[in-house]
């Protein structure tokens, strides 16, 4: 069976799943996409699917049996409210939302729904060296984690669209989510600190320097740094009672020259995680044609979005900010045999 679905946003990222969905993954056909762009969705649309005029649109058609949200964080809210009310099952990139208040009510829905119908775009988890570090911190022969460095650099950011507040509720949400996951921990505060500025960023607060305290107390710290020019770099080093376990360096052809011996770092996200957002939509895929979702829920977009208001707070307090979750709904709870959950 072909799963048929909808991609609503078809920027970047929506450009390069749409490349994936047609490309590399099977099991699936976009008969669908829609951008505020019209243009740009005519552009992107692989050979017989539609290019819907709104989202609404898109969702509500017969022919859509799942749906792809990749527009800009404030509008995801809407459109996963109108999947779930359609019963559809959706993929949703990151951040799930925007606010704590969308998150809730979004949990709400898909609670009032009765089955899990959203996945959130959180790829790190199926990247196979996260798995395996995870892997090793839950084989627990290093003992208990209590120290995990996490180093997010990104070579540059879109001119203009990227604020300051981005790097704390836009970058972030990947390190507090994996946090959680690799630690299978909670996020209970964070403090950041705001060192000397990058000159390369112009007025943008870049780098940024979090803390996450875990419910265990282990401690989280994260570097964001958005404009380091050299590269897509990403690191994590967990320290254990027995023990430090770390990501490789990635695997790159190496080069000799004349300037010495090197090998290549990722450009962008696209590269780096280029395996894990296609294992992402191979596992999306299998539980979508079975109406529902695995791998990251909307939980775990709920978490994130905390850890980005705290750590907004933060910034202006100097100070340690709470994050206070509701109880854990229990169709979050539910046992499940997929791995990245
Ligand atoms: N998982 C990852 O590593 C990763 C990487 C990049 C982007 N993202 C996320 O994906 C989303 C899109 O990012 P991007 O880099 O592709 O941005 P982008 O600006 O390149 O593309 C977003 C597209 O969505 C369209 N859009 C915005 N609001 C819309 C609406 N209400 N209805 C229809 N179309 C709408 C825009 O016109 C644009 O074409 C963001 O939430 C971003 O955080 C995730
Ligand atoms: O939207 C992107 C994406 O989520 C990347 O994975 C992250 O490294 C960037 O900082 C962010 O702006």
């Amino acid at each position: 069976m072909t799963l048929q679905v909808g991609v609503i946003g078809t920027g970047m990222i929506g450009q390069d799943h749409i490349r994936r969905l047609t490309n590399v993954v099977s099991g699936v056909e976009i008969v669908g996409v829609t951008d505020i762009d019209q243009a740009r969705a005519a552009a992107a649309a692989p050979a017989g699917a539609e290019v819907f005029t709104t989202p609404s649109a898109l969702i509500s058609s017969k022919k859509v049996q799942a749906v792809i949200i990749c527009s800009w964080g404030p509008a995801h809210e809407e459109q996963l409210l109108a999947s779930i009310a359609a019963g559809k099952p959706v993929f949703c990139e990151k951040p799930l939302v925007t606010s704590e208040a969308a998150a809730l009510r979004v949990m709400e829905a898909e609670a009032a729904f009765g089955r899990r119908l959203v996945q959130v775009g959180f790829m790190r988890r199926f990247d196979a060296d996260y798995r395996r570090l995870k892997a090793v911190i839950d084989g627990g022969k290093l003992g208990a984690p209590l120290l995990f460095h996490s180093v997010h650099r990104n070579a540059s950011v879109p001119e203009g669209l990227y604020t300051s507040e981005m790097p704390l509720n836009d970058t972030l949400v990947h390190d507090a989510d994996i946090s959680r996951w690799l630690l299978s921990d909670e996020v209970t505060g964070v403090e950041v600190r705001v060192p000397r500025r990058s000159t390369r960023g112009g007025a943008l607060r870049d780098p940024v320097f979090v803390l996450l305290h875990m419910a265990s107390g282990a401690l989280v710290d994260v570097e964001i740094s958005v404009n380091i020019a050299y590269g897509y770099d990403i690191r994590g080093e967990i320290s254990c009672e027995a023990g430090v376990a770390a990501l490789p360096n990635r695997p790159a052809t190496v080069i000799s020259d004349a300037s010495g011996i090197r090998q290549a770092i990722p450009e962008d996200w696209r590269e780096r995680f280029i395996e894990a957002y296609d294992q992402e939509f191979r596992e999306w895929i299998v539980a979508a044609s079975k109406g529902t979702a695995g791998g990251p829920s909307t939980w775990d977009g709920y978490a994130a979005t905390l850890v980005a208001d705290a750590a907004l707070r933060a910034v202006t307090s100097g100070g340690l900010e709470p994050v206070n979750m509701i109880p854990k709904p229990k169709l979050y709870a539910a046992p499940t045999a997929m791995a990245a959950e």
